[in-house]
């Protein structure tokens, strides 16, 4: 019998750009949580896990200290954390695809820009000190680095420091501060991770369910179900067009001699222009049918 020890704990954010991600994969994996909004803990109440809502800044500390078996955070919180922890017992399980942005060198608009060895001598001001001290070693440029916790896009006009680095999404916030990007330095995605401390066996066994509903959960994004008629000189070519299926399954069409049914599992978008190159090439009646949960 489980017991409330042999519970797991993920930390997601409260409340930002990951909290709606982190409680829409949760969601997905097919967990029911109990609380409210405002709650700090919430237990779930379909499986042997309760959720930690917390900032996102302290998700790596607490999986990498096994307080919290699993996490989701942005890779670029946990490459800084990685650079600044002398042992950070965290590793990637799933990147999630989401929360996609990058840590970018940015300066106003006048900054005249000629390569990396600009910044020789100059102040950067940035939240992710450790990921920009690495990347200018990598360049062999010394500058000095200005920790902000936030509002960076403010310190070149607060003469804090000429240059930045930020995140970076569409480049607005960049644009309505009068600042340009120069340099990309790291790319980040939102990511689950896991603690890789050693865990009691109920909370490894558990962790492994949670583990593989969430690859179902992301194999299943984009993942399609192709049905489609088709004479046998054309199933080589359809066969090469159906995008990231492995192995359809081929059956004779009753009454139809040389004609057959393929159904196949497309692991990518099945666009428009697909359907059409699959007409092309000999197919009719095509049914593209969305998958529900998958498990491979
Ligand atoms: N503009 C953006 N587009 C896409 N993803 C982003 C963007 N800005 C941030 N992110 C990702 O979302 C994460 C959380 O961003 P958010 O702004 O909510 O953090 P925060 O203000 O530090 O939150 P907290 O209050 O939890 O400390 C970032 O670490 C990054 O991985
Ligand atoms: O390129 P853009 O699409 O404009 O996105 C970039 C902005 O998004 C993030 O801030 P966020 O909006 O999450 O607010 P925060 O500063 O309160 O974290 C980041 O810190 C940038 O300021
Ligand atoms: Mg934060």
């Amino acid at each position: 019998m489980l017991v409330d020890a042999d519970r797991l704990h993920i930390a997601i954010q409260k409340s930002g750009r990951l909290s709606d991600v982190s409680r829409q994969l949760l969601k997905d994996a097919g967990l029911r949580l109990q609380n409210g909004r405002n709650a700090l803990t919430a237990r779930v109440e379909n499986f042997p896990a309760d959720i930690m809502f917390v900032r996102d800044d302290d998700i790596p500390t607490f999986v990498a200290d096994g307080v919290c078996e699993f996490g989701i955070v942005g890779g670029n919180v946990l490459e800084e954390f990685r650079l600044s922890s002398s042992e950070p017992a965290i590793e990637v399980v799933a990147p999630l695809g989401q929360a996609r942005c990058s840590l970018k060198l940015a300066a106003p608009e006048a900054t005249v820009w000629e390569g990396s060895s600009t910044l020789e001598g100059q102040r950067i001001a940035t939240s992710y000190p450790a990921i920009v001290t690495r990347w200018l070693a990598e360049q062999g440029v010394r500058a000095s680095v200005v920790k902000m916790n936030g509002a960076v896009e403010l310190a070149p006009r607060l003469r804090i420091a000429p240059f930045i680095c930020d995140l970076v999404s569409t480049g607005a916030t960049l644009e309505a501060n009068g600042l340009r990007p120069v340099a990309d330095v790291f790319d980040s995605e939102a990511v689950l991770v896991r603690t890789t401390r050693d865990l009691s066996e109920p909370k490894r066994v558990q962790g492994e369910a949670l583990l593989s509903r969430v690859e179902g959960v992301l194999q299943t994004k984009d993942a399609k179900y192709i049905l489609l008629n088709a004479p046998s000189e054309a199933l080589p070519a359809i066969t090469r067009i159906l995008p990231g299926a492995e192995a359809p399954t081929i059956i004779p069409l009753h009454g139809r001699p040389g004609h057959f049914a393929v159904h196949a599992v497309c692991q990518e978008s099945v666009f428009w222009e697909t359907l059409e190159q699959l007409k092309g090439a000999g197919a009719s009646a095509v049914l593209v049918l969305p998958i529900e949960k998958m498990m491979l």
